[in-house]
């Protein structure tokens, strides 16, 4: 039995008011979306509820658009794709709360679906204001959180609300913690991580709790830049967030202590603009030059990396090891995803990856379907490997 309320105790949803909390936290490109999984994720609940003569408010957020609207974070360009994996059409309101989400949220009729904007658009969603969760509920009966891939956040719409209404999980949240306790709650080992990826900040500290949990730990992408700099090496105008370096070193220390093995990169791909086929060459991690930024892992790197995951059972990864999205920056994160999979498929280790980018990065590397188990979840999903408890998920387990 679930540990907490489930969409089967919701009752009668006939004519309610269903919040459904979901990520639509999506990679877009050029006003598109370049990855759907998200929403394809989420889609049979959309569907359940409203087949049930629900009306679905979809509160979901975009970006970090720090507390106030800006264009550049509306969901509004996600509607086309929201609609076409729905296969019905979707009312948007341009505010989740006050004037134009009350009269949106009027109009539906049974079965109809409207997403509302960026919940971030207000500094009280960040903050778990009492006042704006208040204004949140007044447009539902009942609130359902299916965003397991924002529940490491305390948030109004992912944590408050489920003291404010009859609260219950929805699918995908169900099926995202079954998954991974079945996956990793005793994992087999060697277990490894790949962490790369460029939310350093947000993501750091979650490695100090990582180290003593895993066997072999690699770091990538962005993030490892900032070790590499905190190891006294010049990485030029790479993403790298320098006042972190003393909480890289105090990792690096922390996992000699537990015996976990670091790998960084030892060369990588260097180029002087950020754009595909931006003119590159490989270069050893302690000779990048002033005017250049990492922006893969080079070939012995990679060659290191597939490496240690032969040694491995069990390989957690968030985060993609450099900025796939341009090629040829793509060459460290395919080639691992694609020695990954194959391992996998020949029965010799467990893969579970999770994040919004990451998972379009496996889909562009063409094993989205090969690994054991593929999360919609970045930040969370480390943070519930660390043993951290998730605010989204312990709510609903509150009201159990
Ligand atoms: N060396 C690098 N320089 C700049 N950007 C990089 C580098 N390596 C990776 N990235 C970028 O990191 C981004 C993905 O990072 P992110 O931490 O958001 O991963 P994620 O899988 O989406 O996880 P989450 O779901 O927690 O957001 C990609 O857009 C990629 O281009
Ligand atoms: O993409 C994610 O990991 C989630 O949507 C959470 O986003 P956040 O890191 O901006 O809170």
């Amino acid at each position: 039995m679930s540990a907490f309320r489930t969409l089967d105790d919701a009752g009668a949803l006939k004519g309610k008011r269903v919040l459904l909390r979901v990520d639509l936290n999506v990679p877009m490109e050029g006003g598109r979306v370049t990855d759907a999984t998200r929403i394809a994720r989420v889609v049979p609940t959309i569907k359940e509820i409203a087949d049930k003569g629900g009306k679905v408010v979809l509160l979901a957020h975009f970006g970090r658009p720090k507390g106030k609207p800006d264009p550049k974070e509306s969901l509004k360009p996600i509607l086309p794709t929201l609609s076409e994996q729905l296969g019905r059409p979707v009312a948007f309101a341009e505010d989740c709360v006050g004037e134009a989400a009350a009269q949106a949220v009027a109009a539906l009729q049974d079965g109809d679906v409207l997403l509302l904007e960026n919940t971030r658009y207000h500094a009280g969603e960040e903050k778990n204001d009492a006042d704006f969760t208040r204004a949140l509920a007044a447009n539902g009966d009942l609130y359902v959180n299916e965003a397991f891939s924002a529940a490491h956040r305390a948030h109004a719409s992912t944590e408050g609300l489920a003291h404010r209404l009859p609260a219950y999980a929805g699918r995908l949240m169900q099926a995202e913690l079954d998954a991974l306790t079945q996956g990793l709650e005793d994992p087999k080992r060697p277990l490894i991580a790949i962490v790369g990826g460029a939310k350093v900040s947000t993501k750091i500290d979650l490695l100090e709790n990582l180290v003593a949990k895993v066997d072999m730990l690699v770091i990538g992408g962005g993030m490892a830049n900032t070790f590499l700099h905190a190891q006294g090496k010049a990485v030029g105008k790479s993403l790298c967030e320098k006042d972190l370096a003393d909480t890289a070193r105090r990792i690096l220390a922390k996992a000699e202590a537990e015996g976990c093995e670091i790998i960084l990169p030892a060369d990588a791909l260097v180029a002087r603009e950020f754009k595909a086929n931006a003119e590159n060459e490989t270069v050893r991690v302690d000779a990048v030059p002033e005017d250049a930024m990492i922006l893969d892992v080079g070939a012995a790197s990679i060659a290191t990396v597939d490496g240690a995951i032969d040694r491995a059972a069990t390989l957690v990864w968030n985060g993609p090891l450099g900025a796939f999205e341009l090629t040829p920056f793509d060459t460290g994160t395919v080639a691992v995803a694609q020695h990954a999979a194959r391992r996998t498929k020949a029965g010799q280790l467990v893969t579970v990856a999770g994040g919004g980018d990451t998972v379009a990065a496996l889909n562009h590397a063409g094993v989205g379907e090969d690994f054991s188990y593929v999360s919609t979840a970045g930040g969370a999903f480390l943070e519930w490997l660390e043993g951290k408890a998730l605010p989204g998920v312990e709510a609903l387990r509150a009201k159990g």
